[in-house]
């Protein structure tokens, strides 16, 4: 072989010295002491970890099967996994430690602390849609915006919206008469009013004005929650940067387009009418349904159901009773708006990923827990009854609006809706990031910093030990009696503590007057027993196949 042909190495550099052998040379090694720091800042993680109980998972993928599968699948097989496991439970997903609590006590140090007020890093897809809302922010722009939206939900705001509740109950009563007889997913009703009373009154427009149904709202909300659920199941999608180049991506665009498209109108017609002077709702309520509004005495009989946590002794800023003043009693839009004005507290955009966060939270929830509740009169007939005689007991046989005072001698109805959200939690999953180590109550173990902390309500509010035989639909659970001794953290359907649910007392209050105005005028009817139940926890917690139901009318169907 002739000197002249170079070879492919020396020819390209008469030594070793060329740029792409520098690069070489230089990236190994960093690659190496990267990977080395990167062991080394997680050795105390790891060593803590190795101590508490798990279930046995492969190298590099860790536990990440147990995460495949239909969405039901993945549901059925943890709550299977986790029934024979302590209370205490490390799961590993890729390098990603998750540590599952079901203690109540070790329940309690995470959610009624002011330090651990983060919220998993998982949260973060649901970036694009509520930006820097209130169930995802963190520091102090959520310390600042919860003072702000929290009064919005107080009590006195709640009972101005009681004649639009009933309104918009009676609208779906409409819509339900005509499908007498016949098997249908209550779920597809209860999401559609739920977004459409969540527009008359928290946000004081019309639903009339918005030019797009609630139902086409609440569908993309739907198929929000499946695009983030699949991202967190199917880890590969997880990387924007591979996610960005799926058809997921652009099927989420235009879901968002949906989304943010109704929130925008929202804020638009609410601004318009604020700067013509309009406060308070501009949805009308016709003469018939105008109910007194019911004077601060009845605030004071209060029971737990509307006010939670505070028959345990327990407060947060949801329950102070203190008159908070007139000018800071306006409803959520209202106030924020106001607020906005000033530009120091909120500007336009932080108002609009409010009003898309409280959408969300407001509407899905409340969907799940309604749907749930139909459900369940129709596998238990005889606690129907019971509903029914109460429900005939205070409103002998008339079609008058519901009352605020109504809403507190529903006692039983009351204990079948908690009853409901103990077994079907609307939210199965609650999960913090730990910035610090957090030395349980109930074993010796610490839980890293850098880990998630999930808490499985779903399986907390069925621990045998708390709730003898969980899995029976038993109102009487929520009997005083039964509850006066129970755990506060062993019932967290709302969450608890400094970051619980905003809007508990408003769904408390709707949920008594839709359900009650539904009850008034049907019977449920269902064939499928609880055990068959298909569940699946993306976000929400649904059935998977479906919130089947009938109706039949109590008492002749209006024309
Ligand atoms: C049955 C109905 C509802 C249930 C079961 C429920 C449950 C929850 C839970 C468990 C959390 C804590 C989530 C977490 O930490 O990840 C939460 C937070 C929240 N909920 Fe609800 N919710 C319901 C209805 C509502 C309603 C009607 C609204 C508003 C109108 C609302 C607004 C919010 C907001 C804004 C947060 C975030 C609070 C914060 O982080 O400071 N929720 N909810």
């Amino acid at each position: 072989m002739s000197a002249t042909v170079a070879s492919p190495v020396l020819g390209a550099s008469p030594g070793l010295i060329s740029p792409g052998n520098i690069f070489y040379f230089l990236l190994v090694p960093a690659l190496i002491l990267w990977y080395a720091y990167w062991k080394l800042s997680r050795r105390h993680m790891e060593e803590l970890a190795a101590k508490i109980p798990g279930v046995p998972g492969y190298p590099l993928i860790g536990n990440a099967l147990e995460f495949t599968g239909t969405s039901h699948a993945i549901f059925d097989n943890l709550v299977t996994k986790s029934k024979n496991l302590g209370r205490v439970l490390k799961v590993w997903i890729g390098h990603k430690l998750m540590v599952f609590l079901m203690d109540p006590d070790d329940i309690e140090l995470v959610l009624s602390s002011h330090e651990h007020i983060d919220k998993a890093e998982e949260y973060r897809l649901f970036e694009p849609w509520f930006g820097n809302g209130l169930l995802i922010s963190t520091g102090a722009k959520w310390r600042a915006h919860r003072k702000l939206i929290a009064p919005t939900f107080h009590l006195n705001v709640l009972k101005s919206f009681v004649d639009l509740f009933n309104v918009n109950s009676l609208q779906v009563v409409e819509k339900l008469n005509k499908t007498i007889g016949k098997e249908i997913d209550c779920h597809d009703y209860m999401s559609e009013a739920t977004v459409e009373i969540l527009l008359e009154t928290a946000m004081g427009v019309s639903k009339k004005t918005q030019g797009q149904s609630g139902y086409d709202y609440a569908m993309a909300v739907m198929k929000m929650c499946d695009i983030i659920h699949l991202r967190h199941t199917k880890l590969w999608l997880y990387p924007d940067i591979i996610f960005n180049f799926t058809k997921y991506k652009d099927y989420q665009n235009k879901l968002l387009g949906t989304i943010h498209g109704l929130t925008r109108k929202v804020v638009k017609s609410k601004k318009a009418a604020f700067a013509q002077g309009i406060r308070g709702s501009i949805a009308e309520v016709p003469e018939e349904f105008k109910t007194k509004i019911s004077d601060k005495t009845e605030a004071k009989t209060v029971v737990e159901g509307l006010s939670f946590g505070q028959s345990a002794g327990l407060k947060d800023d949801l329950d102070v009773d203190d008159d908070v003043g007139e000018k800071k009693r306006m409803a959520f839009l209202d106030l924020l708006i106001e607020a906005s004005q000033s530009g120091v507290v909120i500007n336009d955009e932080e108002i609009k990923n409010q009003v898309d966060t409280i959408m969300f939270e407001g509407h899905d929830t409340t969907a799940a827990g309604s749907s749930f509740f139909l459900c369940m009169m129709g596998a238990h007939p005889d606690i129907q009854d019971k509903v029914m005689e109460e429900l005939d007991e205070i409103f002998k046989g008339s079609d008058r609006p519901v009352t605020f005072a109504d809403t507190l001698e529903m006692k039983y109805m009351e204990r079948c809706l908690m009853e409901t959200l103990r077994k079907y939690p609307p939210v199965p999953l609650i999960a913090r990031q730990l910035r610090r180590d957090l030395k349980l109550a109930s074993s010796d173990l610490v839980v890293p910093a850098g880990c998630t902390v999930a808490i499985p309500t779903f399986r907390v509010h069925r621990l045998p030990e708390i709730y003898p035989n969980p899995d029976k639909f038993d109102p009487d659970n929520f009997l005083p009696e039964r509850t006066a001794n129970r755990h506060y953290y062993a019932f967290i359907p709302f969450s608890a503590g400094p970051r619980s649910c905003v809007g508990r007392k408003y769904a408390m209050l709707k949920l008594k007057i839709l359900l009650s105005t539904l009850m008034r005028n049907f019977r449920v009817i269902s064939d499928v027993p609880e055990d068959e139940y298909k569940l699946q926890g993306d976000i929400i917690l649904k059935r998977a196949d479906g919130f089947r139901i009938k109706l039949v009318p109590r008492k002749k169907a209006a024309a």
